[in-house]
């Protein structure tokens, strides 16, 4: 990261914070120097983790919530503003991931996936929107971030996949109208998309990790760091670098 700014005096707001890539990528900007706020539901979960960003010198803010609700995420970004006065980053990386066959799968799972992976990003989004405009005018760095956690599944549709790929296309659709609609703003709008990480969201249905390695075979999963170090990447870079874009696979995955 050659061209990499400290993030000290800016705020960030990360979702899925309680595990996974939301989790590593809140220690990776706390060690970068952001204030960090924390979003989930779990929230003893929240807790050991901003104990341990304490514990490195940093600060973290825990807010448990749930974002499929508008206001809860109104409530979310209210508490932000409350505590630190400003938000230049929003990682949108809270999701979830129920795939399988379309005929015995519930309607309801498909419902708590386009809640979660776009409504929930979306009202966050909306509600950061001007405070993120706002910390550009009054950031040394003038510029502000927001990093939206897609997948390669948000390129290529596989079969069993549908709503899922559904909800992550339109995570990288939304992310690049943004994109140009605030760029001249110096509100920077990227996506990442990852291919298998080793966190929970094989675990949320049964079968998932099957179903994965029959179509791509045994594969060394990325770890939750790996997309957190994207992450950084894209929001340290200085005012003149957007990085609109980061397909991030493992190494053994086709
Ligand atoms: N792991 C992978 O292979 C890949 C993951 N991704 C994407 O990365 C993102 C992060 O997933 P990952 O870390 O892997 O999965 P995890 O299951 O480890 O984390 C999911 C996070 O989402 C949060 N979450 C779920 N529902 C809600 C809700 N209603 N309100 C608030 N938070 C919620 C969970 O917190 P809690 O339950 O406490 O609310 C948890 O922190 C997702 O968008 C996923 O689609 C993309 C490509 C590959
Ligand atoms: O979001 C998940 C993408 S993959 O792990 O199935 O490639």
């Amino acid at each position: 990261m050659n061209n990499a700014e400290k993030l000290t005096g800016t705020v960030a707001l990360i979702t899925g914070a309680s595990s996974g890539i939301g989790q590593a990528t809140a220690i990776r900007l706390a060690n970068l120097g952001a204030s960090v706020a924390l979003v989930a539901r779990r929230q003893d979960r929240l807790e050991s983790l901003a104990n341990r960003i304490a514990a490195a010198g940093g600060t973290a803010l825990v807010i448990a919530a749930d974002i499929t609700d508008n206001h809860e995420a109104e409530r979310v970004v209210d508490q932000v503003i409350e505590r630190f006065g400003r938000l230049d980053t929003l990682v949108n990386a809270a999701g979830l991931m129920l795939n399988g066959p379309s005929v015995e799968s519930p309607l309801e799972e498909w419902d708590r996936m386009v809640d979660v992976n776009l409504r929930g990003l979306m009202y966050l989004t909306k509600q950061a929107l001007p405070h993120l405009l706002q910390a550009v005018t009054s950031s040394p760095r003038a510029v502000a971030d927001v990093v939206n956690i897609s997948s390669v599944a948000g390129r290529i549709a596989a079969p069993q996949v549908a709503i899922y790929n559904a909800t992550k296309f339109a995570v990288t659709a939304a992310t690049e109208a943004w994109r140009q609609e605030f760029t001249k703003q110096s509100l920077r709008f990227s996506v990442i998309e990852p291919g298998a990480t080793a966190t929970e969201l094989f675990e949320q249905k049964d079968g998932q990790w099957e179903g994965f390695t029959s179509m791509f075979g045994e594969v060394e999963r990325l770890h939750a760091e790996d997309i957190a170090e994207a992450a950084a990447f894209i929001v340290t870079n200085p005012r003149r670098v957007a990085i609109n874009e980061i397909v991030v696979r493992p190494t053994d995955q086709p």
